[in-house]
């Protein structure tokens, strides 16, 4: 069982409270000016990845006291609960072992007494057979033909993952052959991915955990039936369509062969499950060898995240400094903004990740929390956001903490482009901590001729407060093996703090209301007869889409 302490009773928050009001009041300029070791003393480096964590508002004793508070509530006994097998995830009484998924080392990894790596190892190896034949063009489509397209039908963590790191990776992908992801229960989605598919070349994996879930289940009965379209045998499904499951009753009942199902088990979380089969896509793509690097990087992150003291562990420092801008600072949101286009689904990926997991007001020992838990997260890759939402970062009235993320090394060196990508990257995060001051703004106004009035007038709304923080992860290149690493890094960054916000992390209760709710409304839209039976907002709505459909 987790240790369940209310973080706000530890005396560590007591002593951040206090240190916040004097630290709060201070410029992270002079925090700089104080301390010329502050990046030195502020940053961690593992392998091609290091986190400049120096441009936020702390000292050394913000960072001691927020170590103690990770001490206080019993952090390094809850990694080693979680990485051990032990039931953590207490209201489904499941283990939560993604990381078992990457376990290199192959030791034995224990759940109710049984190691579970030899099934983790057998059903790696399945997708590298498979993998590998689809790649290779040795498995046929009904008339023949190699596989050009894949199709992944999931939605939620058996989409994402994928979704992400197929774009992330995406110049390590196969020539020839494309993947293909339909989620949302609108028609629009698959109707628009099949458009120009051709079924003879085309393998769907159906991707869903449960395989129940309505909008998945509903895109794998389109796809089957624009496959059958063509290729009118039944007997034809099992060289076009594969599942990724750990319902193998489900899948059978769909009408997928039972050889042609890759599975998991309950000790993954959906969106912690691109490690598993779930990956299955990412491993046709980039190749199974790439897919074993996508791992080995998480495994690097693993193995530091339970080895590493807390204030050279580069998890438990991002998700300290977390903790501190939102429960002492009030910060409601925060960004991640990658500068690297293969990136673009990073922060949307983490949506997921972050929100889905810490998204909770039930502490883990059943009683509303009083402090905030999980942040809003959003982000877009620089520089777009530069010139769409930096504003409100630089000048607005709320604060926002910001990652940023970027590699030295691009994998499309085209003229100059990185080098402005990278003066960006830097100048942003130097700007939100610098600001400009007035005497500043108006020696730039003065300076461009203006009239004495136009300088009086200018200056206030020239003026950066600064002070605003950010880390900064600069990798030297995305591999698979960084990829690996950075998305364990939020992973862990993300169970830190729902340990010290005493919440349960893996599951997901606050999903199932809207589904509940759509599986009653679904079968009233089967008719035409008014609806009366919801509140006046809810029957209006639903009348009037009846009279308008
Ligand atoms: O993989 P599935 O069972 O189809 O679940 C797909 C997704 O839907 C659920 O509602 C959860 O919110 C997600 O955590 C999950 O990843």
């Amino acid at each position: 069982m987790l240790p369940s302490i209310p973080f706000d009773q530890t005396a560590a928050y007591r002593k951040l409270k206090t240190h916040h009001k004097s630290i709060s009041k201070k410029h992270l300029r002079e925090l700089f000016a104080e301390d010329p070791r502050r990046f030195n003393k502020f940053s961690i480096r593992l392998g091609d990845i290091l986190l400049d964590y120096s441009k936020n508002r702390i000292n050394g004793r913000t960072r001691a006291y927020l170590v103690q508070l990770a001490e206080e509530c019993q952090l390094g006994d809850a990694i080693e609960q979680m990485f051990t097998g032990e039931k953590i995830n207490a209201t489904e009484n499941r283990a939560v072992l993604h990381t078992a998924l990457r376990n290199r080392s192959n030791t034995p990894v224990l759940v109710d007494g049984k190691d579970i790596m030899p099934d983790v190892n057998e059903v790696l190896e399945k997708m590298k057979e498979f993998s590998t034949q689809v790649r290779s063009g040795a498995w046929k489509g009904y008339t023949g033909k190699k596989i050009t397209d894949i199709v992944n039908v999931g939605i939620g963590g058996s989409d994402l993952g994928p979704v992400m790191v197929t774009e992330a990776l995406k110049s390590y992908g196969k020539k020839g052959l494309n993947v293909h992801f339909v989620s949302n229960v609108d028609g629009t989605h698959i109707a628009e991915a099949l458009k120009n598919l051709d079924p003879e070349t085309t393998l769907f994996m159906i991707a869903s955990k449960t395989f129940t879930t309505q909008e998945t289940m509903a895109n794998a009965h389109s796809a089957r039936s624009w496959f059958l379209e063509s290729a009118r045998e039944a007997e034809h499904v099992k060289k076009h369509f594969v599942a990724i499951s750990t319902n193998q009753e489900k899948v059978e009942e769909f009408g997928i062969d039972p050889a042609n199902m890759f599975g998991f088990w309950d000790w993954v979380g959906g969106r912690y499950s691109l490690w598993s089969a779930i990956g299955l896509s990412i491993a046709c793509f980039i190749g199974f060898q790439n897919f074993e690097q996508l791992l080995a990087g998480a495994y690097d992150m693993d193995n530091h995240f339970r080895h590493t003291k807390f204030e050279r562990n580069m998890p438990v420092m991002l998700a300290l400094l977390g903790i501190w801008y939102n429960n002492f600072f009030g910060a409601q949101t925060e960004a991640i903004l990658p500068y690297d286009q293969y990136l673009h689904r990073f922060a949307a990926y983490f949506q997921q990740g972050d929100m889905e997991s810490n998204g909770k007001y039930v502490g883990r020992d059943g009683q509303p929390v009083d402090y905030q838990t999980g942040p809003v997260i959003w982000g877009e890759p620089g520089t777009n956001g530069q010139h769409a939402f930096y504003q409100l970062i630089h000048q607005g009235t709320k604060l926002i903490p910001c990652d940023f993320i970027a590699p030295a090394i691009s994998h499309n060196p085209l003229a100059d482009h990185h080098k402005m990508l990278l003066s960006n990257f830097f100048a942003q995060t130097e700007a939100l901590m610098n600001g400009k001051t007035a005497a500043e703004a108006r020696a730039e106004l003065e300076a461009s001729e203006k009239s004495a009035e136009e300088v009086d007038f200018l200056t206030p709304f020239k003026v950066f407060e600064g002070n605003r923080p950010t880390n900064s992860i600069l990798v030297k290149k995305i591999t698979p093996r960084v990829l690996g690493s950075l998305i364990a890094l939020y992973e862990h960054k993300i169970f830190v703090q729902g340990i010290i916000w005493n919440v349960f992390s893996f599951d997901q209760w606050g999903v199932e209301l809207g589904k509940q709710l759509a599986n009653k409304i679904y079968p009233e839209l089967q008719n035409d007869w008014p609806i009366s039976d919801h509140d006046s907002s809810t029957n209006g709505l639903i009348n009037l889409y009846k009279n308008w459909r």
